[in-house]
């Protein structure tokens, strides 16, 4: 019995050191794949700023000998959300990052953000690699992305966002479509012009209780105050980036004179940012999309200081595809992703999802978290193949040679 014992004890400290060595002891990256597709929408999508009617992705993957972490970019096609595109995405990643993360190593994932920090802004090229590295990270410890990140949601809430549509009939009907489906959130675009008149069809529809927002994508400044104060006689969850994409100094007075909570989106690209805003109450919600605060290191953080100030979250879209919405799945299972998120189902935008199965709503407005080691789908790479329209091999020895 004492020997069994003791056997099982140095078994315990054994695995305990192998953990333990596992963190210090570099992640062996010897290879990065990408792969530009581009993939259609089912609709084209309308903002304040311009349309989408496809999504432009770099698929990056990272290789150690027996495993590969996967991530897919989110910028979009044209500096218009913010100043990075798909283009310099590769571009930023083909000749500053991924010679670097290949040339020096990473013990952890979270080395990856120290890595690139000397590195001005370009935060969705690094979130790109950074998390592709987390999934090999999971994978290589054999749990859940969302366990490493310290997820503790078995199922996360999430809402549908609706872009600027042609008419407000149109526009009631895709509302009555994604409650049906059980969306917990209505997120509706607004712009000048689209603003009172969609949000009063939608409330007269159907009626006061449904968890309805607006998002302006930067279209209002001050001089729009009285227009904007009109929102809330509208009993909105929040109105998301209603001023400037650079700015925190004029929200922060036009919350001082507004009911309705501002959300932030656009100016919020750090854990720093997030600090200021919150201190001069720019806002009272953030909105933490992993590509544009640099990746999942720094999107926990946002999370993390958040939750210390009781300042809920929630996990914004960019249009992602499988790859993309799986890692918005985990970083969304932490506690204080409190308001649920625009990760809708893949059919939102999809015919066919890069992933296996697709992301579907486990139950009304719910998603489940998946278990399996890493982000927890498989890849459709028979179809991520007939969309390819670049794709380039990078391996330690020709970076380093
Ligand atoms: O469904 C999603 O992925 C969210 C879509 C969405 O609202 C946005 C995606 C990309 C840029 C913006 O237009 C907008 C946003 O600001 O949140
Ligand atoms: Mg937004």
């Amino acid at each position: 019995m004492l020997v069994i014992y003791m056997i099982k004890a140095w078994q315990l400290k054994l695995n305990k050191i192998i953990f333990q060595i596992k963190d210090v002891t570099y992640m062996d990256i010897n290879q990065v794949l990408l792969q530009r597709i581009k993939m259609p929408l089912k609709s084209s999508f309308e903002t304040s700023f311009g349309k989408v009617t496809e999504k432009d992705i770099i698929v990056v993957r990272v290789f150690s000998e027996d495993k590969v972490g996967i991530a897919e970019s989110v910028a979009m096609p044209f500096p218009i959300y913010n100043e990075e595109t798909t283009g310099t995405v590769w571009y930023m990643l083909e000749h500053f990052l991924i010679p670097q993360l290949l040339e020096k190593g990473v013990k952890h994932p979270r080395d990856v953000f120290d890595m690139f920090s000397y590195i001005r802004r370009n935060n969705m090229a690094k979130a790109a690699l950074e998390m592709a590295v987390w999934d090999l990270y999971s994978k290589q410890n054999g749990l859940s992305l969302s366990a490493v990140l310290g997820g503790t949601r078995k199922e996360i809430e999430v809402g549908v966002s609706i872009g600027i549509e042609d008419n407000i009939d149109d526009l009631l009907i895709k509302v009555n479509h994604f409650l049906n489906e059980g969306y917990k959130k209505i997120k509706v675009k607004i712009k000048p012009g689209w603003d009172i008149e969609p949000l009063r069809a939608i409330r007269n529809k159907f009626g006061d209780d449904i968890p309805l927002m607006a998002d302006a994508n930067s279209a209002y400044t001050l001089n729009d105050k009285a227009l904007l104060k009109e929102l809330d006689t509208f009993n909105l969850m929040m109105v998301e980036q209603p001023l400037a994409h650079d700015d925190i100094i004029d929200h922060a007075k036009l919350q001082a004179e507004m009911k309705t909570p501002i959300c932030l989106d656009e100016s919020i690209h750090s854990v720093e940012d997030a600090r200021k805003a919150l201190e001069i109450e720019a806002c009272k919600i953030i909105n933490i999309k992993i590509g544009r605060v640099g990746g999942l290191t720094e999107a926990k953080k946002i999370h993390d200081l958040c939750e210390e100030r009781d300042v809920p979250v929630w996990c914004g879209g960019m249009l992602e595809a499988g790859i993309g919405r799986a890692h918005n799945i985990a970083i969304a299972s932490l506690s204080n992703f409190t308001i649920p998120g625009d990760t809708s189902s893949s059919s939102r935008y999809f015919n066919e999802d890069i992933i296996f199965p697709e992301v579907t709503l486990s139950k009304p407005g719910m998603i489940s978290v998946p278990e399996r080691p890493g982000i927890g789908f498989d890849i459709n790479n028979e179809l991520i193949n007939k969309m390819i329209v670049n794709d380039k091999t990078f391996t330690k020895a020709t970076m380093i040679s």
